[in-house]
This record gives C-alpha cells, structure tokens and sequence, in this order.
C-alpha cells in the first residue's frame, strides 16, 4: 500500500510553480473529439491520472491521441467507436464529456453511468436536459446512458435549473457543431468553461458570453485542429497558497491567476495572511494569529467547493470558531471525521461544519475520502505534532502532479512510500542474507 508520510512542523518557504488546470483540460480534451479536420496539439497539460484516463478514452474510440511531456496531440478525424468502456468511465466522472462532442460527431455515444469522487450523488439531469432540447434523445440501458439523435442537433434556448459546470461544458460543445444558435442560460461562469470556449474557438467555433451566465453559441459545419495551452490550476494554487499559511510560512505561488482567486484571497486576507498579487503569480505570508472565519461554497464567483477542505484545514489553526458551509455538493464533508483523528474539533450540522480554531493537532493514520479531501488532510500534516500518514492516495493522483515534491522543495518533512514495495525489498535482503 502506498502512502504520504508527513512530519508536522516545518515552516514552508520558497516558489512552487502550478501545473495546467485538470478541470479546464478534461473538457478540452474531450472537445478535441469535435475537430473532424488536423490535429489539435495541447500544451501545458498536467500529467495526471485523470488525465492519462481521458487519453485512454480517446484511444478507445478509436481516436489518434498522444501524451507526452505535458502536451497532448489529439488528431480525431477517425472516430469510428462511440462506446466508452466501463472500466475508464467508472474512474473518472469527466468521462460524460464525451457525451456532447460524440452526439455533435456521429449521432450516437453509450456511456456506462460515470464515477469520480463520492463527494454527493452528482446526477446529470441538466446535461441530458439541454442536449435533449437540442434533439438528443437518451434511454438508460444497463447501467449506461445511450444518447442519439434521429434526425440533426439543433440549437436551442436552454435555462439550466442550476449552473452546473459539466452541463454548461456538455452543451457547448454539442451546440459549436449545431445548426444554428444555442443560448445557455443560467450557465456557469468557471475559468475553465472560459477556457474551453476559448479552445472551441480557437478550433473555429463561435461562442460568445463564456465567464457570464449567458452563453450564445453558433454552430459551424466543422472545427479543425489548433494549438492550445491550458490555463493553470487555481485550485492547485489555492492548495498551495494554504500549505504556507497553514504552516504560517512565506510561498510564492508562480502561475496562479489572482482573478481566478478571489474569493480565497478575500477570506484568507479576512484571516489575517497577507497575500500579495503579482503579474506572475501570488505571495503568500503568514503569522500567527489567525483569525476565524465563515466560509460558505458557492458557484464562481463565490468560493470554491474544491476548495472547501484545504480552507477548512487553515480554520483548524485560527483563534476561535469559524464555520463552513457547503452549499454545492451535499456530502463533501467526509475529510471532517479524519480530521477529527488528528486532534481536530469540529462539528457537522447539516450543510455547516462548526470549527474550533486553535487545539492541538497531532498525527495520525488518515485516509484521502475525496480528492481534495486528501490534500487538506496533507495540509493538516504539515502542522499536526508527530506523523501522519495519508493512504488512499489515488484520490490525490487524479488531481495533484507532485504534490510531495514540491511540498518537500518548500522545506517539508513530507515522503511518499510503498509499503509493499519495502516489503519486498525487506524479503529480497533477507534472503541473499
Ligand atoms: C471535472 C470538473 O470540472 N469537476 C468540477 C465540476 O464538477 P461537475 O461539473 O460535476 O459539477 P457541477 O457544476 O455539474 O455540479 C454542481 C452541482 O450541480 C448538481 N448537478 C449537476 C449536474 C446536473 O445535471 N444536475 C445537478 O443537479 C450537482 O449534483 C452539484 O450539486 O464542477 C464542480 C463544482 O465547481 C467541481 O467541484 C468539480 O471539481
Ligand atoms: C471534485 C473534483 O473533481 P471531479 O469532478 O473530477 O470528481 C475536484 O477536482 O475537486
């Protein structure tokens, strides 16, 4: 088994640079599938598991797709499979993006029910909503949603009834091959969804209001490959930018993006770090004590729900109580009983997580209950008295390229080890012994 082993302790300071943003290339990726002419070259790419599974998917539909050294080539001119395989949709909730792009192409796409974090019950209701209105009809067959259209997609007027990041997404690209106009209202305003019109586009798609809650596509007959660089991953910078509060350090975030931060600069200034914004990236400072605050997740421009943890973490270490509210997904507070392993004080009431800021913390054997969930119980590590140790750690491969390095580059007491690994080792020495 492998796990990250976490000394508590050390005061982090120095530069770590953020990788491409997981949540805007998955999209992309799957976009790419829209291009029936050239080749789509994609940079800036993190090298991630869910990554490396959108790729497989890719290749499973019989797709030339390519990745290496942080850039994917993606040359979707023969696509001849619309079947995704259970075994990489089971992996990663993502994988439903293909739904919009293989519609917009061949008219059909089976897609067993997706996985991804266990972080609520993530229905796709208003992804099926807005491609039906579109002309898609779906039925629900073995555990997998068969989507097809008799007849052509057409564009259409379309009130999302909550503005859901991966139905805006799935719309918009179904909708940049349509006939005619699509307008997503109530759409939702991420920086990934402007980076993903920003790519539609630049494949020679037609998508205006990306970034506000009225997207207004105009289908083309056809997109052809481009060149394109991903946008860095605020919520990696967001994980940093704690890592140095917490640990009440001085880091340097180079990448991250101050207008995709807002609300976490806001409240971590509310707290008392000082946070300066740079052209290149954000600084970070922090001494004790810090102050509690009340947080509550929210769809962009509100604070971010893949946040919602790592903050949390930060809250255990101020003078008093704060509160946390959940207001995006219904069961993301999983990571709040293994904080409570380590010493933590805290309490669920419904939506709302009551912390008491300021008791001992002290480490333990935890495990990553999500994604993020693992990050902010790193986080907690990197402050907590004695070990700690992280297990579950594929939550963090889907969504952190060298999480331990670059913490340990920042002067942490942080290792990730294989067990079985040792093990072996330890069996092999004993018998050339
Ligand atoms: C790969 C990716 O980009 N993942 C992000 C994306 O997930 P994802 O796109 O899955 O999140 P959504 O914005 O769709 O979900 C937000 C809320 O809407 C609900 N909902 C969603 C779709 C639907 O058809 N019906 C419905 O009711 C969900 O249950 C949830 O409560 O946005 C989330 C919200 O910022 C982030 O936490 C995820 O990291
Ligand atoms: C919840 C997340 O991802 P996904 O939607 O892929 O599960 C995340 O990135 O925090």
């Amino acid at each position: 088994m492998e796990k990250i082993i976490v000394r508590g302790g050390n005061r982090l300071k120095g530069r770590v640079k953020v990788h491409g943003a997981k949540n805007a290339v998955l999209p992309i990726i799957a976009a790419s599938i829209l291009s029936a002419r050239g080749t789509n070259v994609i940079q800036d790419v993190p090298m991630l598991e869910d990554v490396k599974t959108i790729t497989e998917l890719l290749q499973s539909l019989g797709i030339a797709a390519e990745l290496k050294d942080e850039t994917i080539t993606v040359n979707a001119e023969k696509l001849n499979v619309t079947e995704a395989p259970y075994e990489l949709v089971r992996k990663m909730r993502a994988s439903f993006l293909v739904m919009g792009p293989l519609l917009a192409r061949k008219k059909h796409g089976r897609i067993p029910l997706p996985g991804g974090c266990a972080i609520g019950s993530r229905p796709i209701d208003q992804h099926l909503k807005g491609l039906e209105a579109m002309g898609a009809q779906f039925e629900i067959d073995q555990g997998a949603i068969y989507g097809h259209v008799p007849d052509r997609l057409r564009g259409a007027r379309i009130y999302l009834d909550v503005a859901s990041v991966g139905a805006t997404e799935n719309i918009m690209m179904a909708a940049a091959l349509a006939e005619g106009r699509t307008i997503i209202e109530n759409a939702a305003c991420e920086p990934e969804i402007v980076d993903l019109a920003n790519f539609i586009n630049a494949m020679g798609g037609r998508v205006r209001g990306a970034g506000t809650d009225t997207i207004r596509i105009d289908g083309v007959d056809f997109l052809h490959g481009t060149e394109y660089a991903v946008i860095p991953d605020r919520i990696e910078a967001g994980t940093y930018m704690v890592a140095g509060a917490i640990t009440r350090g001085e880091v340097f975030v180079e990448g991250a993006i101050s207008d995709h931060l807002n609300p976490l600069i806001a409240k971590m200034r509310e707290m008392g770090v000082e946070v300066l914004e740079g052209e290149n990236g954000i600084h970070v400072r922090a001494e004790s004590p810090l102050k509690p605050v009340d947080v509550k997740t929210l769809p962009y421009p509100g604070f971010p729900t893949d946040m919602q943890s790592q903050i949390m973490a930060l809250l255990l270490t101020a003078e008093g109580n704060g509160m946390l509210t959940e207001t995006v997904f219904e069961n993301r507070f999983m990571h709040v009983e293994e904080m409570k392993r380590m010493g933590a004080k805290m309490k669920i009431d419904g939506r709302s997580v009551l912390i008491e800021g300021g008791h001992p913390l002290s480490g333990a054997q935890v495990k990553a209950t999500d994604l993020r969930a693992g990050a902010a119980l790193v986080l907690v590590g990197l402050v907590a008295e004695g070990a700690t140790e992280v297990t579950d750690l594929h939550h963090i491969d889907r969504g952190y390229v060298g999480l331990v390095e670059k913490l340990s580059a920042l002067g942490a007491d942080i290792v990730r080890v294989n067990e079985d690994e040792e093990e072996q080792q330890r069996l092999q020495q004993h018998s050339y012994a």
